[in-house]
């Protein structure tokens, strides 16, 4: 601890050439309570000085060895003499010292004779004149510091706002760019949107004298930059602005505001508790997903949102997560108010302070009930037919993998049984898509009845059943199983009151012997299951290697047929048809081929059936139309105008989009429809006799011609027949092949000409290929022949030839 020292003395220079002066001076200075150092010349005053540092300095003008007043100026250049005071003494009248003095920058002069009562006052009063005046200084320089150190802008401004000074403030890079000087009108330099919110509030605070703050910023402000600005007024002609950037500020507080709506709108319930995990906010998601009002849970540990159902292991292990990491993620069940569980994923994250002490769980969660059913759902649609809700391709390959497992260790065996419906399309084309459906669902609840417990019953598309049977490998056991299936799909079906009698085909492939794999086995079967619906239905197969060739055979011609069509291997022939009396060309019908690069001409009767079963002959039968279009437009640029009679397959027929591509194909080649006749048989008008009929209205209206082909062997319904506008009957050349030994075939066709009389319609006779045939045919009414008698198919130039020469020999010369 250190004593109190006495206060110093202020420490007077005197300096006087005349001892008695300096004596005196001293005298009364000491005695006026001040130390004294005393010089006699410029040399020692110089050193007195230097050595010193004296508080005040008394210098006589004339000195021996100089001038008081040159020294005073030289002390002014010392840096400690500066700020000094010195007082010159000078005579009282002695103007020119006086002035001189002041110009060397004396402080005050002392004039002589010296007023010694005085002296010690005097000297008092500049001391404490420089003090003060020290002091003052020392605070502007603080005052400017602090202003230069202030970030706001800071200007005063008159009435007019025109800028008296700027005080402060390093130039915003904003601001800047408006290069603001003094005696600048504010208003004029600013930015628009900037004035026109200044001005108004300038002129507020000096009518009011109270202080104006206002927040401004550039319209579509670059990078958002904000201000705030202050008018503060210092009396009724001045005031004050200070302008401060606020756009950090304002950013947070968007942050904030965003974070607050984040937190109230989110989704997701959100819950934050302490570092002692006690909740201390929640969202509103939050009470609306666990039925908790935020009062009724503020202060709770979060526990009381759980099931309690999970094993502490699980908490254990979130917690230790926790702490690791930072997050935990993950499925809880959580229970509601009122007791109802339900699943939720949960995600929680720590906050820690500077410490790294924990201070907050944050977790939000969201119910994910809804997602796990629809995961669920999707789960069973993958493994699961949608219509029947058997077990999917997918799932009895599993099954099938999981029964050959165990099979082998078991040295046992597997029977795979593919059961398909017999003529099942037809049944959903003339019941309808939504009966078809129902029949299939009854199938799957039927063969589900008759089969084991162990065993698999599967739908893998559209009629296409398959039981498997584990530990069934004897051939004998399988052959038992598929007649009870037979027999279980030939009791009759119930559709909504009707009663519909079923048939079924079924192949049989068993492991080991029949293949190794599911879908080896699978494809055995159903190799085996073309054989029994080639044996006409209603039985089971076991499947053969023989049986796979034909079923490869089958592949292979697929395949080439899909190449053919995009090759373009098809070729179209025309055979002509005339009339029955006299032989005049009356049309000619188009008949495909299949130009075969290596096995030759391929006629339609190899490709079309697979071409059906496939879906190629949509295509195919695009293309005949077209091909017959094209065709047609040749002819008639030519001259010649015939109709030709195309074929229709039913698939074609039943295509929605048919008669806009046919009548299409015939807007784009300009062929009028009535130079194309549509053949359809019997069958394809009966399927679905309402829809048939309203299609064919249709055509007819267009202008098309239609004709049934092969009638007679199919099983029109008269009655029905009245419905259809046809115009021609084609008899099937089977009567026509019969006709001269058969008499029932002459009978058939001559009712088959009746009926056409009877409804207007006219008959074309198949397969004509002897001179007697016609002459029958024509006798008995029919009007035209087509057959091998006038030609065979031909190719298009051929076609144009045999013409040509027909109407040579058929024209009298
Ligand atoms: N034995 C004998 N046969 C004769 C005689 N006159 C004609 N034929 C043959 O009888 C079939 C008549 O055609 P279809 O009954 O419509 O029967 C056609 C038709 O149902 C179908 N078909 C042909 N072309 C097409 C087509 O472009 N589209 C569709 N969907 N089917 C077609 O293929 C079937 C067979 O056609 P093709 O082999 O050309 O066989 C043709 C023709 O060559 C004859 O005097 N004696």
């Amino acid at each position: 601890m250190s004593l109190p020292t006495a206060p110093q003395k202020p420490l007077i220079l005197v300096v006087d050439d005349e001892a008695s002066a300096r004596l005196i001076m001293t005298a009364t200075l000491e005695e006026a309570g001040f130390a004294v150092i005393e010089a006699d010349s410029v040399a020692s005053a110089r050193a007195q000085f230097a050595q010193q540092a004296p508080d005040l300095v008394i210098l006589d003008v004339i000195l021996p060895d100089g001038n008081g007043i040159a020294l005073c100026a030289e002390l002014r250049q010392h840096p400690k003499g500066r700020d000094l005071p010195i007082a010159m003494a000078t005579g009282l009248d002695d103007v020119a010292s006086i002035q001189q003095a002041f110009q060397s920058g004396a402080t005050d002069f002392i004039t002589k004779p010296i007023s010694w009562g005085t002296l010690g006052h005097r000297v008092r009063y500049l001391l404490r004149a420089h003090r003060a005046f020290e002091e003052l200084t020392l605070s502007e320089h603080k005052n400017r510091a602090l202003l230069s150190a202030l970030p706001d802008l800071l200007f005063s401004l008159n009435a007019d706002g025109v800028i008296l000074a700027r005080l402060a403030g390093a130039q915003s890079p904003h601001w800047g760019q408006w290069d603001l000087q003094v005696g600048d009108r504010l208003t004029e330099r600013l930015p628009a949107p900037l004035s026109s919110l200044l001005q108004p509030a300038l002129q507020l605070a000096l009518h009011s004298q109270q202080p104006q703050s206002l927040e401004l910023t550039l319209p579509r402000s670059e990078a958002g930059v904000y201000w705030e600005a202050r008018l503060i007024p210092r009396n009724q002609q001045e005031l004050l602005l200070v302008v401060r950037d606020i756009s950090r500020r304002k950013r947070l507080e968007h942050q904030l505001w965003l974070s607050a709506r984040v937190f109230e709108a989110s989704n997701e319930a959100i819950l934050i508790t302490d570092r002692d995990n006690r909740i201390i906010s929640v969202n509103p998601m939050f009470e609306r997903l666990t039925g908790f009002h935020a009062r009724e849970v503020l202060g709770q540990s979060p526990r009381l949102l759980g099931a309690g159902q999970e094993h502490r292991s699980l908490y254990r292990n979130l917690w230790a997560r926790l702490q690791e990491q930072g997050a935990w993620q993950g499925e809880l069940l959580d229970r509601r108010k009122d007791g109802q569980e339900y699943p939720v994923w949960l995600s929680i994250n720590l906050l820690r302070d500077a410490d790294g002490q924990i201070e907050y769980h944050i977790a939000s969660f969201a119910d994910i009930s809804e997602r796990k059913r629809q995961e669920a759902q999707i789960a069973h649609l993958a493994y699961h037919d949608l219509l029947t809700g058997l077990p999917n391709r997918r799932l009895l390959t599993d099954r099938i993998q999981v029964a050959l497992a165990q099979a082998e260790r078991d040295r046992d065996g597997v029977a795979v049984l593919l059961i398909d419906l017999d003529r099942f399309k037809t049944i959903n084309d003339s019941l309808g898509h939504d009966s078809g459906d129902q029949l299939l669902q009854q199938v799957g609840q039927r063969l589900l009845a008759r089969v084991r417990h162990s065993d698999t019953v599967s739908r893998i598309g559209g009629d296409e059943f398959v039981v498997l049977s584990p530990d069934c490998g004897q051939p004998a056991t399988a052959a038992a199983l598929a007649a009870k299936l037979l027999r279980a799909l030939a009791e009759p079906f119930d559709l909504a009151g009707t009663p519909l009698i079923i048939r079924a085909s079924i192949g049989i492939a068993l492991y080991p012997e029949n293949g190794q794999r599911p879908d080896t086995l699978l494809a055995n079967a159903d190799a085996a299951m073309y054989q029994a619906k080639a044996n006409d239905g209603n039985n089971y197969q076991f499947y053969s290697p023989e049986l796979n060739e034909r079923n490869l055979t089958r592949l292979r011609m697929e395949l080439r047929l899909r190449q053919a069509l995009e090759r373009q291997e098809f070729v179209l022939y025309f055979q002509p048809q005339v009339a029955a009396d006299g032989g005049r060309l009356v049309g000619a019908e188009a008949l495909i081929r299949w130009q075969d690069p290596v096995h030759g001409l391929i006629p339609p009767g190899q490709f079309i059936p697979l071409a059906e079963e496939t879906g190629l002959i949509q295509p195919i039968g695009d293309w005949v139309i077209q091909e017959v279009c094209r065709q047609q437009q040749r002819w008639r640029a030519q001259g010649l105008e015939l109709p030709i009679a195309v074929n229709l397959s039913a698939r074609q027929f039943r295509q929605r989009s048919f008669i806009d591509g046919i009548s299409q194909a015939l807007a784009q080649t300009g062929i009028p429809p009535h130079l194309v006749e549509l053949e359809l048989t019997e069958s394809m008008l009966m399927q679905d006799a309402q829809q048939a009929a309203a299609k064919l209205n249709r055509l007819k209206a267009l202008g098309f011609r239609i004709a049934v082909d092969d009638f007679g062997t199919g099983f029109s319904s008269l009655n029905y027949l009245r419905l259809f506008p046809i115009d021609v009957l084609k008899i099937d050349q089977s009567f026509v092949r019969e006709l001269q030994e058969d008499r029932a075939a002459l009978a058939i066709i001559d009712s088959i000409i009746a009926l056409a009389n009877a409804l207007g319609m006219n008959t074309v006779a198949e397969g004509v290929e002897t001179q007697g045939q016609r002459d029958l045919l024509q006798r008995h009414g029919c009007r035209t022949i087509q057959g091998y008698l006038i030609a065979k198919p031909m190719p298009e130039t051929a076609f144009v030839q045999w013409l040509t020469r027909y109407q040579a020999q058929s024209t009298p010369a």
